[in-house]
């Protein structure tokens, strides 16, 4: 007898409001050879374009630690990269600018701020040249390029001392063959989901927060006023803002919308030490007071408004390219609801692009809740003009955001790489996450979202069956088990849970387990592959 019982028992403690393989492609990565190149420049900071191959020399003092050994091997040549900060897609002639070392979060106009590199001095050096930087700092314990970000460092936070990065060796994440999923679902042969949830707290936001947090323990060492450091969340961010300041012993506030996050992501900055306040209104209204908090207090604020977050955010679209051997792939769909992480995925394949290590950028697709959708009405709108909205409860509760700080930064990205914008209802994004599931992965309802705009993209012949196409995954399934639950124990008011696989419950009695197990194996049920 199907039941659900078997779910309730331990979960009914949960809020109820609360709605809520593997061919590893790796061969590339270890192709290169073990070596540590540095950049170098001489006095007058002229680069050479020559890579000076150091051999990685073993640990002198038992008790030096990964931080000394680095401090060792410090390069004494003058950095010659660089980055500051200037208003977002700013008119030509604009010589406004801050410091990286400035708490600067909007331009003088009220607009975004985006994190401008030194492009000149990145471009004295060729695309094989960084390819082969990449690709040599990966899967070591060298520090910080043992993380996936900080391999990256040069296109990051090219100023920041080694001493005063805070990482947990976040990204390096699974590029993962959907071989059955695409061939059972989509007739497609060459489908990959970028597992970015697969990380320290379950969530792509480790890659922008490792950079934030640094950014952050650098300007306390630099004794500026920096008492702590703030977040609005639907649950991710708090998670990664609380793990990355404990581990660096920075205070952080979280403002929580009450009773619209999963329990597992309620725990995280809880079990981390954060002050957490959660707050009687949705994330637009915990956003709306944070940014006010942080104009009077001196919290530095950790969203994604912060343009330092996406420097680490597009570290993960490099990450795709250097996967592929530097191919690059034809679709990458993104799950978007504050809108910072579609953008970074365009900074980071088109910096790749720019400095040479590819020929061309992916399309990218933006996908959202139908009942967040803000981003797809303007879209559908011909981008005429943009409506705010009050976000309905969503399964997909991390991306439930009605007035996306990151708007502009979006449209620019999807404008510049002919990019599509497509939509999920509830029932469509349950029953892809259930799909997914039931080939071997456990993704989250946000991926369940990207991957009902690639079953829509797919049936209206946009996508090919031989594209090439990624499908980022933002969080680790275990966060939203709930939902789960609910879909499998059919318990969805008004859905049909095509997919569910509610467990049997059965007497503990060896001629019971007999009938159901003879009765299991005779249906067509073992038979569907
Ligand atoms: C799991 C998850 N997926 C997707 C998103 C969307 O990312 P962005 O806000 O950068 O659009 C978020 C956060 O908003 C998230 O937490
Ligand atoms: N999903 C996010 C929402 C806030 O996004 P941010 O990138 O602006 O911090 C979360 O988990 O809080």
């Amino acid at each position: 007898m199907a039941s659900s019982c078997l779910f309730n028992a331990s979960l009914s403690s949960l809020n109820p409001k609360q709605h809520p393989i593997r061919r590893h492609h790796s061969a590339s990565l270890l192709r290169h050879r073990p070596i540590v190149v540095s950049c170098t420049a001489d006095a007058n900071g002229n680069s050479s374009n020559t890579p000076i191959e150091t051999a990685v020399k073993p640990r002198q003092r038992t008790e030096d630690n990964i931080r000394d050994e680095a401090r060792r091997q410090r390069s004494t040549a003058v950095n010659p990269f660089s980055a500051r900060y200037v208003p977002f897609n700013a008119a030509p002639g604009s010589n406004e600018s801050y410091s990286l070392d400035e708490i600067v979060y909007r331009s003088r106009s009220g607009g975004l701020l985006d994190v401008e590199h030194d492009m000149e001095a990145l471009k004295r050096f060729d695309g094989a040249y960084w390819r082969d930087l990449f690709d040599s700092r990966v899967g070591k314990s060298t520090w910080p390029y043992g993380s996936g970000v900080w391999s990256k460092k040069e296109w990051v936070l090219p100023e920041i001392d080694d001493d005063d990065i805070v990482s947990a060796f976040e990204g390096n994440s699974n590029l993962f063959w959907a071989e059955r999923f695409g061939k059972k679902f989509l007739d497609m042969n060459d489908l990959w989901v970028k597992h970015c949830g697969i990380s320290h707290t379950g969530s792509f936001k480790d890659l922008g927060m490792t950079v934030l947090v640094s950014q952050v323990n650098r300007l306390r060492k630099m004794k500026r006023p920096v008492v702590g450091v703030g977040c609005a969340s639907t649950g991710d961010t708090s998670a990664a803002l609380s793990a990355y300041c404990a581990s660096a012993g920075i205070p952080s506030i979280v403002f929580l919308p009450a009773n619209k996050i999963s329990m597992a992501q309620l725990v995280q900055p809880i079990a981390n030490g954060a002050f957490v306040l959660s707050i009687d209104t949705d994330f637009d209204g915990c956003m709306k007071l944070i940014r006010e908090i942080t104009a009077e207090l001196p919290i530095y604020l950790a969203n994604s408004l912060n343009s330092l977050r996406l420097e680490g955010q597009k570290t993960a679209a490099i990450e795709i390219l250097q996967q592929f051997d530097w191919e690059v792939p034809d679709w990458v769909i993104v799950p978007g609801g504050n809108l910072g992480n579609i953008y970074a995925f365009y900074k980071g394949f088109k910096m790749c692009q720019e400095l040479g290590l590819v020929d061309r950028i992916p399309r990218l697709v933006c996908a959202q809740a139908a009942n967040a959708n803000p981003l797809y009405l303007h879209y559908k709108s011909g981008w005429k003009d943009f409506k705010p909205m009050t976000a309905s409860t969503t399964f997909a509760s991390a991306i439930q955001i009605g007035d996306p700080v990151s708007i502009d930064r979006a449209v620019y990205a999807l404008q510049k790489c002919d990019g599509i914008v497509e939509e999920a209802t509830e029932e469509e994004l349950m029953d892809a996450m259930a799909q997914a599931d039931s080939t071997g992965m456990f993704i989250c309802p946000h991926t369940g979202v990207a991957l009902t705009a690639l079953f829509k993209l797919r049936k209206q012949g946009v996508i090919a069956k031989t594209d090439r196409t990624v499908v980022v995954s933002t969080a680790h399934g275990l966060k939203f088990t709930q939902s789960k639950i609910d879909y499998h124990s059919k318990a969805i008011p008004d859905m049909a849970c095509r997919f569910s696989n509610p467990p049997v419950e059965v007497k503990a009695d060896f001629g019971a387990v007999m009938d159901v197990l003879q009765n299991y194996l005779g249906s067509n049920k073992t038979l569907r592959s």
